[in-house]
């Protein structure tokens, strides 16, 4: 699968552009602040629906426009597919395939199958559970589409449960009928994601290990483990064991929405143990992993977005990623970065077609 054409009216900083891109390598370098990460940011948006930086839809039109629109014209086995993003101030924002629009975006997802890789990344070790939670459940999601629903109507019925709490505590009252349909619905839905993220991780997490001893050659052990309260009971007892504490918080306390990764190093955790490079290495693996995870499951070779990579990265770790792309284990894949000369340097050396476009 490859992305052909690429056509933006105003996404974020740029106006008006258009490309036809190479079937392996395309690379955009210019100066900081031109519009690179912008253009693999709209690739990510026609696969996700949605940008991988902002995912405030309006703050991705132009400042001074009143739309955006990003087009792209895939080849996916041997089918051309037109997928079309745009956004209007005050609207709703129109996904469509092939000139369909989507009444459930989610039906999109998992179609374009793609993957990014970017110095925002680093969010996923620095930052709280529910960026590492959005990973794993983007990674089921791109591959598993019932995953995707029983997900969002958890979201949907905990958000009613907490009302609920809520209206509780304000008029003094309690109804337990009313509590008990909620109660079953999140306890359905909560033992199904457990079970979902559990087998997804046991099946992730070799595929990690041995990107990260490929990416480090064997230098250290890392680890990926499953944080999660339905381990040590059902999600019904949970409800129902917190049930005075929840009516206090006015907000449920207990559930799959507190679920975990622990990242660590050596038995310790990455973020604070691990130096940069180390952090570095293991965020690449993670990604790479994701590609394994979803090639495996789709038999299709992802798009592989790489922000800034170069840049960030130090040379052992670029090294590695060019010799993927000499191997051709990875598909299309798409490079921004500052320096021209650096960049061209290194996909030469992959021997794979490219293109570089000079923004
Ligand atoms: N809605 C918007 N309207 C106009 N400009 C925007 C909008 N959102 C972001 N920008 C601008 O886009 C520019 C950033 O573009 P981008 O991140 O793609 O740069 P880059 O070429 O990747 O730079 P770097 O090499 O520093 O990563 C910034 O100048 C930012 O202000």
């Amino acid at each position: 699968m490859f992305l052909k054409h690429l056509s933006l009216l105003n996404y974020k900083n740029l106006d008006s552009a258009t490309f036809d891109f190479d079937t392996k390598i395309n690379c955009f370098v210019g100066h900081n602040g031109v519009g690179k990460t912008n253009i693999l940011d709209s690739i990510y948006h026609l696969a996700f629906g949605k940008s991988y930086f902002n995912p405030i839809t309006s703050q991705n039109i132009n400042h001074d426009a009143e739309f955006f629109v990003v087009e792209g014209t895939f080849e996916k086995q041997e089918k051309e597919e037109r997928v079309i993003v745009s956004a209007k101030r005050g609207q709703k924002k129109v996904i469509k395939r092939n000139n369909k629009a989507y009444e459930k975006f989610s039906d999109h997802i998992g179609f374009i199958p793609t993957v990014i890789i970017s110095p925002a990344d680093r969010d996923l070790i620095i930052e709280g559970s529910s960026t590492r939670r959005k990973f794993i459940d983007g990674v089921i999601s791109q591959s598993d589409n019932i995953y995707l629903n029983k997900l969002l109507q958890y979201g949907k019925i905990l958000s009613q449960r907490n009302s609920l709490l809520k209206y509780f505590a304000a008029n003094h009252s309690f109804d337990r009928d009313t509590l008990e349909v909620y109660n079953l619905q999140l306890s359905e839905l909560g033992q199904y994601i457990f079970e979902k993220r559990k087998n997804f991780l046991s099946e992730f997490i070799p595929i990690f290990n041995k990107r990260y001893a490929d990416i480090t050659q064997n230098k250290e052990q890392v680890d990926i483990s499953y944080k999660s309260q339905l381990f040590e009971s059902s999600m019904a007892s949970l409800l129902e064991e917190q049930l005075q504490k929840d009516m206090a918080l006015q907000y449920t306390s207990v559930g799959t929405h507190k679920d975990d990764l622990n990242f660590e190093i050596e038995g310790h955790p990455i973020k604070k143990f691990g130096s940069q490079g180390q952090q570095k290495s293991f965020l690449v693996a993670l990604k790479l992993a994701q590609f394994d995870f979803i090639k495996q499951i789709s038999k299709v070779n992802p798009i592989l977005l790489l922000d800034d990579v170069f840049d960030k990265l130090d040379e052992q770790r670029v090294a590695h990623i060019v010799a993927l792309v000499a191997t051709n284990q990875l598909g299309q894949i798409f490079i921004s970065d500052t320096h021209a000369d650096r960049t061209e340097a290194v996909v030469k050396n992959s021997d794979q077609p490219y293109k570089i476009y000079k923004l």
